[in-house]
Order: C-alpha cells, then sequence, then structure tokens
C-alpha cells in the first residue's frame, strides 16, 4: 500500500517519504516516490492538496519554515457528516476550557506547569462531553499539557459516533513510524489529536506555584491582579496575555484555521490564557475588552465558521436542545444522521 509522509520542508525543497515506489500527484505533477524517500523541489503554494494513491496528503502552509506534517491519520478523505464526501459550507468549531486541575482546586498559579484533573475535573470533562456529543468533530486540538488532553479525551468519551481520538506522535521519524495505523477502515473510525505546546496556558514565571491569595497577601491586591488580568504586563519572568496571544493566535491562524477552511470541524481543548487569547482574536476583542473575559473550566463554547468568518454560538446546554441545532441546518442534519443510526 502506498502511503506517503511529507516529511518536512527546506526552503522550496518539499521531501515526501514512501514504504513503496509508487506514483504521487503532488499539484499537477505525477512523481515516482522511491523506497527510500524522494526530493522534489517546487515551488509549492500555501494550501495544496498532494494525493498518493487513494489517500490525500493535506499540506498546510507550505511555504513557511514550519509545516504541518499530515501523514494518513491526518486527513481523513470527508469531514464527518457521516460521511459525505460534499466539502461543507460551513464547519463547527468547539473550544473547551480545561476542566479543574489539582492546582485549581489548591489555588495554586499552575501555567506550564503540568497538573492533571481532579475528580471534579474529570466529571466537568465528561459533562461538557455530553454537552457537545451531537456536534460533529474532525480534528483534536490539545496544549501539550495532560489536563487539556484529558479533557479532550474524556469529553469524546460521551461523543454519539463513537470515533476514536488518537495522539498523533510526530516528535521523530520513529514515533511516527511506530505509531502507525494499517487499516483504512479504522483511520475512517479515528480522530486525529494534534498537541502543541503553542496552546499551552500562558507561563506564569516565578509565580508558578505560589497560593495567588498569599501571593496577593505578599505584594497586595493591586499588583496581582495586574499581573493576572492585565494585557501587556508579564509576571515576574512569564508571560503576558500579549506574549501568550502571540504563540497561541499564531498557532491558530497557520494549523487550525486551514483545516477549518479546508471543512474539518475542530476541538480546541486549552487553557483559561490560550482561549482567551483565541477567543480575542475570533470576536475581534480589543486589549480592554479581552481582561474582563473570563473562561469557566469544562464550558464548551460553539462557533460556526462560515463563509470566512466565525460566528459565536454560545454554549451548548444539552445535547437535545433545540436551540443549538437550530443554529445551523448542517448541524440538525447531523444530528439527526446520529439519531437514525443509533436508533
Ligand atoms: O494559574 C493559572 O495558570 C491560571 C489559570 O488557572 O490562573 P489565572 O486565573 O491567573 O489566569
Amino acid at each position: 500500500m502506498a502511503i506517503a509522509m511529507l516529511q518536512q520542508t527546506v526552503g522550496g525543497t518539499l521531501q515526501l517519504l514512501s514504504n513503496s515506489g509508487t506514483h504521487c500527484n503532488v499539484g499537477n505533477r505525477s512523481v515516482r516516490l522511491l523506497p527510500k524517500g524522494f526530493k522534489l523541489e517546487v515551488e509549492f503554494p500555501k494550501r495544496a492538496i498532494y494525493s498518493s494513491g487513494k489517500r490525500k496528503l493535506n499540506v498546510i502552509q507550505a511555504s513557511t519554515s514550519q509545516t504541518s506534517v499530515v501523514g494518513p491519520l491526518l486527513a481523513p478523505s470527508s469531514s464527518d457528516t457521516l460521511d459525505s464526501h460534499m466539502k461543507p459550507n460551513e464547519v463547527a468549531l468547539i473550544l473547551i476550557r480545561h476542566g479543574e486541575s489539582l492546582w485549581n482546586e489548591k489555588n495554586l498559579f499552575t501555567g506550564c506547569v503540568d497538573v492533571p484533573l481532579t475528580n471534579k475535573g474529570v466529571e466537568e470533562a465528561i459533562e461538557a462531553g455530553h454537552r457537545i456529543s451531537s456536534i460533529p468533530v474532525d480534528m483534536i486540538y490539545t496544549s501539550s499539557l495532560i489536563r487539556a488532553q484529558m479533557t479532550a479525551m474524556l469529553a469524546m468519551t460521551q461523543h454519539r459516533r463513537k470515533k476514536v481520538p488518537i495522539i498523533l506522535h510526530n516528535e521523530d521519524e520513529r514515533a511516527r513510524a511506530w505509531s502507525k495505523i494499517y487499516s483504512e477502515d479504522t483511520i475512517e473510525q479515528s480522530i486525529p489529536v494534534i498537541t502543541s505546546w503553542k496552546l499551552n496556558e500562558r507561563m506564569y514565571g516565578e509565580l508558578q506555584g505560589l497560593n495567588k491569595q498569599e501571593t496577593a497577601d505578599k505584594f497586595g491586591h493591586e499588583k496581582v491582579h495586574e499581573w493576572r488580568r492585565s494585557y501587556d504586563i508579564p509576571p515576574p519572568n512569564g508571560e503576558s496575555l500579549e506574549m501568550c496571544a502571540q504563540r497561541a493566535v499564531a498557532y491558530f491562524r497557520d494549523n487550525i484555521e486551514p483545516q477549518l477552511l479546508s471543512g474539518k470541524n475542530i476541538l480546541i481543548s486549552a487553557h483559561g490564557n490560550s482561549l482567551r487569547s483565541i477567543i480575542m482574536y475570533l470576536d475581534k476583542l480589543t486589549s480592554q475588552e479581552v481582561i474582563t473575559l473570563e473562561l469557566s473550566t469544562g464550558i464548551p463554547m460553539l462557533y460556526i465558521f462560515k463563509e470566512g468568518k466565525f460566528i459565536r454560538r454560545g454554549s451548548p446546554v444539552a445535547p437535545t436542545e433545540a436551540g443549538v441545532y437550530a443554529y445551523t441546518r448542517r448541524l440538525a442534519q447531523y444530528r439527526q444522521k446520529l439519531d437514525d443510526m443509533l436508533t
């Protein structure tokens, strides 16, 4: 079976690796892949579909130095409209802040420290999953932190479509090779989960691990409020919200938005401040507006992406809530198909 994988781009060089000699279409050129890899000099467009046999390799932002590596699991043949092969004219984007973590419970500054969920956090994640269980999800993005990953995975246990979320391991070639799936059908029933530190909580510098109340008592409530909720004032040796927004929004624009454009329904499980940053971008909030935005743990927020615009649709309260599915005909149809499939 022909499996080609985008390995890397260096300047204008696109390197494809193949597990067998096979033909691969790159743009409008048909090329032969060699067993041990193939190098091709190509002026590639920003977004292009590269196909090998029946599979599509979706190359995102190939003209930048950092390229998303997309293997077969990452590019299911269609977005999940059970399973229509038409590119939809609108897709769902769901944002979830992770459930309560052990350090949320202890009221400690957490930032990039990798702390798991509490029992309450587990329950919140399951409840979030229940709320979104009839909304299509084709791809999941999470931070590299376990609390966001646990939240995404627990939420997906509730999804009525019953696809299996699978974390992609792109750390190196062996990690990729050793986690490869060899069944087309199994790939079809999977949801790729892409993790990136760029969606992490903002790095809280020398406040990480300190108690929020004790820090306020020591440095004054005003100072601590400034560190926590100003836009451009960083905590000692940490990131301001503005700095967090720079990397989180850049990641969203470079990696997630192209997938939405290509018709994928997406769930992002991340953190208070990385999500506030992304919401600032989606809702075009000013720096004054974003500092008053507070996100609760485990509450999913739904957006519809249509004609290049993000339309905020609030938070689904229940999978059967009429209001959510009245938002768009496509969501209503998807839920109906799930009902038909499951009864
Ligand atoms: O401690 C943290 O990492 C964050 C989120 O819990 O705190 P804050 O409420 O100050 O953004």
